[in-house]
């Protein structure tokens, strides 16, 4: 096969301001991701522009400006995106409760009221270790917000794959409907495609009905060709999401990895005919993030994505600023941080 080159496209000139789909829309039910066999050839010859992917990340922001209703409209729908985390060694039930409740009670009701909100404001999921999965289901009773667990031995992956797939069955069990697995790094600083295909595999399988999101882990990965490569791997393997990061590498979600992923999301819709998940996680902090993460996703992917099913922003620490924006939106003040503390 010939060298594919990612494509990067130049920006243009700034568009004015979308409006997002609405918050409330969720999409059709989608055909999940089936896989396919190990096909080396669509990613073996790929390379990637390390500088055009370095501006074209660069000017994403500068391309559209939202602003004040647009603004709220994309920090909302991004609220409905978020996969509210908490994945500490300190975690408590009691705390996974209380972060339960704010998945469906993410907003002060005074905001919820001023904001005029017709239609019930949630997350797109909580996401916890696995002994926390009873607890989340508890806490989550009635509200169709799903449980995701990490699983694998998150967040490196060093145990035996007997192990992983069995930690995989234990989360599944206790009620989680979406694992979030990582991988062997060494299997991509290796290039071993068949391994990594192999264990993604029996992974998804080990899930079951519940859906598999792969993280690469990619600050851990050198390269923004294996990232590419990892991708591609991990979606031929039958992964539903692809996700960036554990939020415990030394470097976590950056734009110029999240288009190399997108790219690679597109590419296996037009070779494969599915459309597979992207998270990005670690480190989003901020209102401005979630609002960068979503215009990538937008310019990139088109607004089809931005529903629950197709993307989520992983983020143990989100939420508290976009309640502060939203909050500076309808009343034109900006109260403390710690009015915002959960989340
Ligand atoms: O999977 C999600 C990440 O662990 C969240 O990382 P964060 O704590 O930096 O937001």
């Amino acid at each position: 096969m010939a060298e594919q080159v990612v494509k990067i496209r130049a920006a243009s000139t700034a568009e004015p301001v979308a409006e997002p789909a609405p918050a409330s829309a969720h999409g059709a039910e989608l055909a999940r991701n089936a896989g396919t066999p190990l096909k080396p050839e669509w990613f073996d010859n790929a390379r990637v522009n390390l500088s055009a992917v370095d501006r074209r990340a660069a000017t994403l922001m500068t391309r559209r400006t939202v602003k004040k209703e647009w603004q709220a409209a994309w920090l909302l729908k991004a609220i409905t995106l978020i996969d509210l985390t908490t994945l500490a060694g300190d975690d408590t039930e009691e705390r996974v409760a209380r972060l339960c409740a704010k998945a469906r009670h993410p907003l002060r009701d005074d905001l919820v009221e001023a904001l005029g909100l017709d239609f019930e404001l949630k997350v797109g999921a909580v996401c916890v270790y696995p002994t926390m999965v009873p607890t989340a289901v508890r806490s989550l009773k009635g509200s169709g917000i799903p449980v995701a667990s990490v699983a694998t031995g998150f967040p490196t992956g060093l145990m035996p794959l007997r192990l992983r797939l069995e930690e995989i069955r234990y989360a599944v069990e206790e009620g989680a409907d979406e694992i979030d697995i990582v991988i062997t790094r060494a299997h991509v600083l290796e290039q071993n495609w068949q391994a990594l295909y192999d264990e993604i595999a029996q992974m998804r399988e080990a899930c079951g009905k519940a859906h598999l999101k792969a993280i690469l882990a990619t600050g851990d990965l050198k390269t923004l060709r294996n990232v590419y490569k990892a991708s591609m791997v991990a979606m031929q393997a039958g992964a539903d999401f692809i996700k960036t990061s554990t939020g415990k590498e030394d470097v976590n979600a950056t734009l110029p990895v999240g288009l190399v992923m997108v790219r690679a999301i597109r590419d296996y819709r037009e070779l494969a005919g599915f459309d597979v998940g992207f998270k990005p996680a670690g480190g989003i902090r901020t209102a401005k993030d979630a609002l960068a993460w979503l215009t990538l996703m937008k310019e990139e992917l088109g607004n089809e994505w931005l529903q629950p099913d197709l993307f989520r922003l992983g983020a143990s620490g989100v939420l508290g600023d976009i309640s502060r924006q939203l909050e500076h939106f309808v009343t034109g003040r900006y109260s403390s941080a710690d009015r915002h503390a959960v989340a």
